[in-house]
């Protein structure tokens, strides 16, 4: 069984997953960090990022670790888990996302593996694994999401509002929700109230 979860940028995706996936007693798969991982390298070898042909060689390294606990991402034997959350890489991310070749790694690294497991991202229910049975799609408004995101962050609420509805803008191409998804606001909901409705759904 296969559980899709897609969503904007910083709308609870891998927090809910993360829930999800321990109940049920799977791993899930965090597909942004893969694209988090090639952007860090790409920034870090000073590659252009919108040329995929100087990102493919970075990548025979990379390995994605799909814990239920949370997931871990490898270049060889140095994690690169703690680096994929900056502002640096936020805003070079997008870029290498809309790369039809990087998207192909990153699907056939997805693709791979093994089910049970809930995967979570933005084009998960639509092309990843479109004959998933379960499939939602997390929403919350910029404000919201920038005001969870501050807790984690040192820059103050309106930056990291401005800086999501960016990169929603971005992604809004490989960000619609499957039509057979359950689109859940997550706005009224605390964290767990989300992993309950999913819970709840699947039951
Ligand atoms: N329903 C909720 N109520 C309150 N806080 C929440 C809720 N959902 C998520 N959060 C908090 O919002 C923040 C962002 O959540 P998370 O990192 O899971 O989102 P994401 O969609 O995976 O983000 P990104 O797109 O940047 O990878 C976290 O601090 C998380 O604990
Ligand atoms: N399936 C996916 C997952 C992620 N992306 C892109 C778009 C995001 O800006 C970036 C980081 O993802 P996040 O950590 O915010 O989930 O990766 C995508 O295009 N497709």
């Amino acid at each position: 069984m296969i559980v899709t979860i897609d969503g904007v940028a910083a709308s609870g995706k891998s927090s809910v997953s993360s829930g999800v996936a321990q109940a049920l007693g799977v791993p899930y798969v965090s597909s942004g960090l893969l694209y988090r991982a090639v952007t860090l390298l790409g920034l870090n070898a000073g590659a252009e990022l919108a040329d995929a042909s100087a990102l493919l060689p970075l990548l025979p390294g990379v390995r994605l670790e799909p814990l239920a606990s949370g997931n871990r991402v490898w270049n060889a034997d140095h994690d690169l888990t703690a680096d994929l959350h900056s502002t640096r890489v936020d805003g070079g991310v997008s870029t290498v996302a809309a790369l039809p070749e990087i998207r192909e790694w990153v699907d056939a690294q997805l693709r791979a593996l093994p089910a049970p497991l809930v995967a979570e991202g933005r084009d998960m229910g639509t092309n990843v694994f479109p004959h998933a049975p379960h499939k939602f799609y997390l929403t919350a408004s910029p404000r919201v999401r920038a005001e969870r995101r501050a807790k984690e962050r040192p820059e103050d609420i309106p930056a990291i509002e401005a800086a999501l509805t960016e990169r929603d803008r971005q992604d809004t191409t490989q960000s619609a929700p499957a039509p057979d998804a359950r689109v859940i606001d997550t706005g009224p909901l605390t964290l767990q109230g989300v992993i309950d409705t999913i819970l709840a759904d699947l039951r």
